[in-house]
């Protein structure tokens, strides 16, 4: 079984992932990275996210044709209908949920990744969060709250579906 991670930005989806046995995971956005060989902030920069949205698109594709144990998306994986659609289609999706002042928080002290879409203020970082929300809730068939809890917990719950 496939366990696909979604949620907003700093939800935990690709520390999460991580605890996972090398090559049984995927992190769409650092394969993303290695293929366009420069961080995705440089690609918004440089291109636009309309572009990073149709690579996002196929590496999901592919992901999850795949076989992998845990596949961590990125936050902006519903934006696309075709993924929701997908999304909707999957079993075990798995919603890491936290509030908005949470996941903001982790957002600022995050060091090692670079976001461009929280680079906008907090009001439009936090619409962007109600509006993305909904669609979460609407695609998963598992929520995890995440608030209060170590990565190492939400692992041990994700391990505890299997
Ligand atoms: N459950 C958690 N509690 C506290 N901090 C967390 C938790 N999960 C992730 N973090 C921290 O939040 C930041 C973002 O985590 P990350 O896994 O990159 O999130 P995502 O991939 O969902 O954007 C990192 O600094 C990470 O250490
Ligand atoms: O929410 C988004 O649109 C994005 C989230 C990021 O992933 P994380 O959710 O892992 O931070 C990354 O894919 C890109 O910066 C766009
Ligand atoms: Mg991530």
């Amino acid at each position: 079984m496939t366990v696909i991670l979604i949620g907003f930005m700093a939800a935990g989806k690709s520390t999460v992932a991580k605890a996972f046995d090398q090559g049984k995971f995927i992190d769409l956005d650092k394969k993303i990275e290695k293929e366009i060989g420069m961080t995705i902030a440089q690609f918004f920069q440089e291109y636009s996210e309309d572009k990073f949205r149709q690579i996002e698109r196929e590496v999901f594709k592919t992901a999850v044709q795949s076989g992998y144990a845990v596949i961590a998306t990125g936050g902006g994986i519903v934006k696309l209908a075709e993924n929701r659609n997908c999304l909707k289609e999957l079993e075990n999706v798995v919603y890491l949920k936290a509030d908005f002042e949470t996941l903001y928080g982790r957002i600022l002290s995050d060091k090692e990744n670079s976001r461009p879409l929280a680079l906008r203020s907090k009001e439009e970082v936090e619409k962007l969060f109600t509006q993305r929300a909904a669609f979460y809730e609407d695609v998963a068939d598992i929520v995890i709250e995440t608030q209060g809890k170590s990565p190492e917990e939400v692992v041990k719950e994700i391990q505890e579906l299997k």
